[in-house]
């Protein structure tokens, strides 16, 4: 059965349509991926389905349950949580601060309580650096706790934001172009961490440009131009789907173990 499930999401913005009537599922343990060319709707999606926008047509379901328009720190206590195309880390921050950072999501006000080490503050941050730990070491940067955040790497960085979002416990994660900037190795590496977050039962939505990590990790693909939908399928299907390769692919993409998906 389906975690999310999202029917006939539409948004415009000052009368351009940024996406229209868009419908996707995603069940745990899945990997669903969005694709498209620049300015196709996706992060547009992403932020309706994630509480930034309200949309202007359409229903969000969790579980079932209409959240349609709910905001964001309300669906992180339902299990939704995301990432940011653009990081969102505070580089004078160590490592382990920042991952603490993400158990304050669910709470509204909390982290600016925090900040001004209000009432409750320490006990709250006590317990949240412990956590902290254990997401840290999760992604593979236990070793770089203590060190200041700005002196990562940009793949450890893309790491350190998921851990971040792994703080509110997931049951759906949202990542936003997790491997862009990333060199092969780093993307190898988030390759890894994604795939394993989806083992562990977590349903994952994904957008992103890298088409090998798309092709090998997405459990299904959906592909988004001009805000609609124009296709959907495996990574075989899609791969060479000629509506596809005109909007975006140009070509199609090698996709492993599916050399004789003809039949
Ligand atoms: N807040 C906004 N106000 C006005 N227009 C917007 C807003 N957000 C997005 N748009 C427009 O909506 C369309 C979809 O943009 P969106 O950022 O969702 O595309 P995308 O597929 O995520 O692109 P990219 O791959 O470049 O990140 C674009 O035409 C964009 O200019």
């Amino acid at each position: 059965m389906s975690l999310l499930s999202v029917e006939g999401l539409g948004i415009a913005f000052g009368g351009v349509r940024a996406v229209h009537d868009v419908g996707l599922t995603v069940a745990p343990g899945e990997i669903v991926s969005i694709i498209g060319p620049n300015g196709a709707g996706k992060t547009t999606l992403f932020n309706m389905i994630s509480g930034v926008y309200l949309p202007g047509a359409g229903r969000v379901r969790l579980d079932g349950e209409d959240v349609t328009g709910m905001a964001p720190h309300l669906l992180a206590r339902r299990g939704l949580s995301r990432t940011f195309q653009n990081l969102q880390i505070f580089p004078a921050m160590s490592v382990l601060e920042n991952a603490a950072t993400g158990f304050h999501l669910r709470e509204r006000g909390a982290l600016l309580a925090d900040l001004l080490a209000l009432p409750g503050a320490r006990r709250r941050s006590a317990g949240a650096l412990d956590g902290a730990r254990d997401l840290l070491a999760r992604v593979g940067l236990d070793r770089a706790a203590d060190r200041e955040a700005g002196e990562l790497s940009y793949g450890a960085l893309k790491r350190l934001e998921i851990a971040r979002a792994l703080a509110t416990a997931p049951r759906l994660l949202l990542l936003d172009e997790p491997a862009a900037g990333c060199n092969a190795v780093e993307t190898e590496e988030i390759d890894r961490l994604i795939a394993g977050m989806a083992q562990s039962g977590i349903a994952i939505l994904l957008v992103e440009h890298d088409m090998k990590l798309v092709m090998r990790i997405s459990t299904h693909i959906v592909v988004l131009d001009h805000g609609e939908k124009i296709a959907e399928g495996d990574p075989a299907t899609v791969s060479r789907h000629p509506d596809v390769i005109a909007a975006y692919l140009g070509a199609p993409v090698a996709v492993e173990g599916a050399a004789h998906a003809d039949g």
